[in-house]
């Protein structure tokens, strides 16, 4: 009975220690597993954690990577002595804090009611910043922190990470050569009492050190992109930077980019919704070319159908922006070259009837599945004299169309998107898409 007391009141004192900063966590979790062998010495951690948990001394989640941690010790046997500790313990403690954090903010968001109390929110949040706070300061004086000015600044980012006060980034979305994209909570929005609190955010691979001028180009291409205010657009919210690092905050799509509905959706290519994905491709881009904005890196992955069946276009502009600016060290930003035409290909600024030559790739690629010129650049796909294959089940007008959206010409190709839209839709006097359009409708 004595050492059940014993054990506890070891265990208490090792928490204690623990959430005042006194111990490292893979100290703890060391110094916790012998009393963690037997199962009753699980039990009892379990009880106390659930102790500290129920008095809001600790967050649950918190309690959770505490208890694995140990469990998982107590079930290894310990490591030879020698083993020198490599890994920096306040990283553990900053992961666990963190992991603490962003599950309350979840919860906050879920409406969990003991995690409504913005007491115990602020009290996390500030945890883990002076945690952030005193890491940093110590890797300075170390002369461990890492240089300013490195090659992929984005890859720094993380979950947890908090910019400009106010965005919590929670889970990565994805990468592309630009940087990494994170779903992130917005915090004003959130205390709002907005219903939907995330936004995207994209973190770029370029400091403001390095490419200064890629960057404010890139920063006044957003605020033209706020401007253009389509629903088809994704909207950008804000172009931001934290220290040296930059990035975007986004609306937050649901649903699947165009590149992934190519590869996994069988029966989509040639469907009425691709010949509908099309339409609003082309009318999306006759609008924004009609106000002198150009994409300049249409391809796929900039498409996205969105759960509610919305068509939307992502990073409007961003390549024309950064294009000017690429730095032959690092690959800044993304010219595609399966999408790119002849002339942008060989240097050539981006123009709308660019943008027209990329909707013809992307119109091969939705009726068939198959680019046109086997995914060849312009400049190849022209130097080896290609032409795009037929696509029989489309009207006159919208072959015709294609076709010459394609050409490896500028001269004899649609100038914008606009230009393109007449031919397609047979507004020339011929039978165009609008025809296969209400034949498709009515079945
Ligand atoms: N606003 C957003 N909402 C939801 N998902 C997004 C958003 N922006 C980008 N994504 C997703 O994040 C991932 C990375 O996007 P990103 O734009 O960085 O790369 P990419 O377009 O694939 O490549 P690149 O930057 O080279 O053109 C993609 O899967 C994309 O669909």
């Amino acid at each position: 009975m004595d050492d059940d007391r014993d054990a506890a009141q070891r265990m208490g004192a090792l928490l204690n220690r623990f959430v005042i900063g006194k111990l490292p966590f893979p100290a703890l979790v060391r110094e916790m597993a012998p009393l963690c062998r037997a199962a009753s010495g699980q039990q009892r951690l379990q009880d106390l954690l659930q102790q500290w948990v129920d008095t809001q001394a600790i967050g649950h989640p918190l309690a959770e990577s505490i208890l694995g941690a140990v469990l998982d010790a107590a079930a290894t046997p310990p490591p030879a002595p020698a083993a020198p500790e490599r890994a920096d313990p306040a990283a553990h403690v900053e992961d666990a804090l963190l992991g603490d954090f962003v599950g309350r903010y979840k919860k906050v968001r879920t409406g969990a009611k003991d995690e409504q109390r913005p007491d115990t929110l602020k009290a996390s949040l500030s945890a883990y910043d002076g945690l952030r706070q005193r890491r940093y300061a110590r890797e300075t004086t170390q002369g461990t922190v890492r240089a300013p000015l490195q090659a992929n600044p984005a890859a720094e980012a993380r979950s947890g990470m908090v910019l400009r006060d106010r965005f919590i980034l929670e889970d990565e979305i994805g990468r592309g050569g630009m940087g990494i994209v994170f779903r992130a909570v917005d915090r004003r929005r959130l205390e709002a009492g907005a219903r939907q609190p995330y936004v995207a955010i994209k973190m770029l691979n370029l400091t403001f050190g390095t490419h200064p001028e890629a960057l404010r180009s890139l920063e006044a291409e957003a605020r033209r992109t706020q401007d253009l205010a389509d629903p088809r657009i994704t909207t950008v919210y804000d172009f931001d930077r934290e220290g040296n690092h930059a990035f975007i905050v986004m609306e937050l799509l649901e649903g699947t980019p165009l590149d992934k509905v190519l590869r996994k959706q069988a029966g989509f290519c040639g469907s009425e919704q691709a010949l509908r994905v099309l339409k609003e491709l082309a009318e999306t881009l006759a609008f924004t070319h009609s106000r002198g904005a150009i994409h300049a890196d249409l391809k796929p992955g900039n498409l996205f159908l969105c759960s509610d069946g919305r068509f939307k276009v992502l990073d409007f502009g961003i390549s024309a922006a950064v294009g000017p600016h690429q730095i032959d060290e690092a690959p800044i930003a993304g010219l595609t070259p399966a999408y790119a035409s002849p002339e942008r290909v060989e240097g050539g600024p981006p123009s709308a009837s660019d943008d027209v030559y990329a909707i013809g790739c992307l119109a091969h690629l939705l009726m068939t599945g198959l680019h046109p010129f086997d995914r060849k650049s312009g400049a190849d796909a022209k130097a080896q004299h290609m032409e795009p294959p037929d696509l029989p089940m489309l009207p006159a007008a919208a072959r015709r169309a294609i076709e010459a959206a394609l050409s490896f010409d500028p001269d004899t190709r649609p100038a914008d998107a606009g230009a393109f839209l007449r031919v397609f839709n047979g507004q020339d006097g011929r039978a165009g898409i609008a025809g296969l359009w209400s034949a498709l409708k009515n079945g």
